[in-house]
């Protein structure tokens, strides 16, 4: 079973020493059972006089149950420790494989978002996942133990087996029902946990508290959390009733079975050795009976978990083509009749879009909010694959190139850009990360970017003891970290300079067009509202109802005055003013 597979070899990769130990645990406790056989054998040699008997009982007593003892005990600290290793190692690798999902399709689509949000509910199971394992083990071990004992004891105790049925049939209800439970509380559990995030959230905090949301996000959030625990609740309600139902019937069993040897020594038909057995067995049945049950059904669950942290795994890793990414672009980039709707919408946001970008050329791209220009860029570095048509670089097409070497290729600056909250070195090094630690490469990066607000080793983020920036100084530290790689293939813009001014946009756009000259042929796409800075790209696209409305140099839209003509006069006019 793959799962199971998994879940070994991740406890044999983080420590070896203590997953043998996990092992050697259920072996520990089938030794503690037997004693109930050397008790009974104790007890005979006493009645019998047999100092054989009493000898061999006594020293199997003392070795078998004083080894199952130490192993079981060691291994049961032992376990929290691997545990938390364990835990930590799926944390990490959930961590990675969620940054490693290839495309952004997995933030459209609510079935991919529930999956994940039953993967971190249940994310601490994983740690335990080992431990359940070794106690399923050692729960079975235990149970085939105590079976053998109750032959020995008596065969018809065997009968007690029956009780086990209605123990399974609950098991296997009560999976049922929690999984049930845990699908249904998918969805208000993580809308809950959305507004805690932004009732905390700095962007927003301002809002809140301007509109006087808090109330309303309490009361939303409290509602959330009934409709997350009201499924789960009345399973568990279920599952308890029917437990005690159980339970009482095992209990009944096992009196009328201890009994019944009983009788049977009384009669002269057993030893009284078995008695005591039965006697010790009493106590074990419920072991021997009902906690392998239990224990497989508690690892089916854990296995559950790890089969979505699996669905994760081979999400992360779905096929995105296998192609070499080029070094240089020699013709251009060209889109071939390509329509866009993100996943799970039926909204055409690109139609039948057909556009040839030559090699070494600086696009921008123009429309109306709204208009797809950033769909657009998100289909050219592939968050996204086209619905239909396609795209090519030099005739290959992008999808059939390995999309972590395409990005390897590319270099980008957004408007909805990142803050990351580390030395200004590293919040632009890690635009190249080839050069993360290079002082030298980072400054010019930070020089073109005019992003020096800060020292380089200053650290960024207040929560850390750093310093805060204003927004536009955030943005071009998120310029710096896209203009890090000095040789892209593809440089996106998109409207990386929307919190400063028109000037110095002008002037930054002007830079970074005269570096576009590069012999890999490579190409600026950039996105703004700004047609002071449109002017000075090779080629403008106006796009317009989801396709190309207009599309040339400055000077033939000029000339054709239309839609482009228009919105650049107008913003021309409002600067004269
Ligand atoms: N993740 C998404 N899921 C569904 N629809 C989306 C998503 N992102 C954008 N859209 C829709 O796609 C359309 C185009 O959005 P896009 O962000 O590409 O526009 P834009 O031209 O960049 O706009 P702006 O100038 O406002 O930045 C919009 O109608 C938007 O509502």
């Amino acid at each position: 079973m793959r799962e199971i597979r998994v879940l070994v070899a991740m406890a044999w990769r983080v420590d070896r020493r203590l997953t043998l130990a996990m092992i050697a645990e259920p072996f520990g406790n089938t030794l503690v059972l037997l004693s109930g056989l050397w008790l009974a054998m104790l007890t005979n040699g006493v009645v019998q006089n047999d100092t054989r008997q009493v000898v061999t009982g006594v020293a199997a007593l003392v070795l078998g149950a004083g080894l199952g003892w130490q192993l079981d005990l060691s291994a049961s600290q032992w376990r929290m420790v691997l545990g938390e290793k364990v835990a930590h190692a799926f944390d990490t690798k959930i961590a990675r494989l969620s940054a490693e999902l290839p495309t952004l399709e997995h933030f459209e689509r609510a079935e991919y978002q529930d999956q994940l949000e039953i993967l971190r509910q249940r994310q601490g199971q994983l740690g335990n996942s080992m431990s359940a394992l070794a106690v399923t083990i050692k729960a079975i071990c235990a149970g085939l133990t105590v079976l053998v004992l109750l032959v020995v004891a008596h065969p018809a105790m065997l009968l007690l087996v029956l009780l086990a049925l209605p123990a399974l049939l609950i098991t296997k209800a009560q999976q049922r029902w929690r999984a049930q439970a845990e699908d249904q509380s998918a969805l208000p559990g993580r809308t809950a946990r959305h507004l805690r995030t932004v009732a905390q959230d700095r962007d927003a905090a301002v809002e809140i508290r301007l509109f006087g949301l808090a109330d309303n996000l309490e009361r939303r959030i409290g509602t959330l959390w009934n409709a997350q625990r009201r499924p789960i609740e009345h399973a568990e309600r279920k599952v308890a009733l029917l437990s005690l139902a159980q339970q009482v019937l095992y209990v009944i069993g096992v009196i009328a079975a201890v009994g019944f040897v009983l009788h049977q020594a009384i009669q002269g038909r057993s030893a009284l050795g078995d008695v005591v057995l039965a006697i010790y067995l009493g106590q074990q049945v419920q072991t021997a009976v009902i906690w392998p049950i239990q224990a497989v059904a508690g690892f089916g669950r854990t296995l559950h978990t790890v089969s979505r942290f699996l669905w994760l795994a081979d999400h992360a890793h779905t096929a995105t083509g296998a192609g070499g990414a080029p070094e240089q672009i020699v013709e251009g980039i060209r889109l071939e009749n390509v329509s866009f709707r993100y996943p799970g919408t039926d909204k055409w946001v690109l139609r039948d879009v057909s556009l040839t970008i030559p090699a070494g050329a600086a696009l921008a791209v123009v429309g109306a909010n709204g208009a797809g220009k950033t769909t657009l860029v998100k289909l050219l570095t592939r968050m996204y694959e086209p619905t239909e048509g396609r795209i090519t670089v030099d005739g290959v097409d992008l999808a059939d190139l390995d999309v972590h070497e395409w990005r390897a290729r590319l270099a980008a600056a957004f408007q909805d850009f990142a803050r990351f909250e580390f030395t200004v070195q590293q919040a632009v090094g890690v635009g190249d990360l080839e050069h993360l630690d290079d002082t030298g490469h980072v400054r010019r990066a930070i020089t073109r970017a005019s992003a020096d607000v800060l020292d380089q080793d200053a650290q960024l983020g207040t929560s850390w003891g750093g310093t805060d920036l204003s927004t536009g100084q955030w943005q071009r530290i998120a310029l710096a970290r896209g203009l890090a790689r000095t040789t892209p293939l593809v440089r996106f813009l998109d409207e990386p300079t929307a919190s400063l001014d028109a000037f110095t946009e002008d002037a930054l756009f002007d830079s970074m067009t005269r570096a576009t000259d590069g012999a890999n042929g490579m190409i600026t796409i950039l996105v703004t509202h700004r047609f002071s800075t449109v002017r000075s790209a090779d080629l403008i696209v106006v796009l317009a109802d989801g396709g190309v409305a207009e599309l040339g140099s400055h000077r033939a839209l000029l000339d054709r005055n239309g839609r482009y003509a228009r919105l650049y006069r107008s913003q021309a006019a409002a600067f004269a003013d």
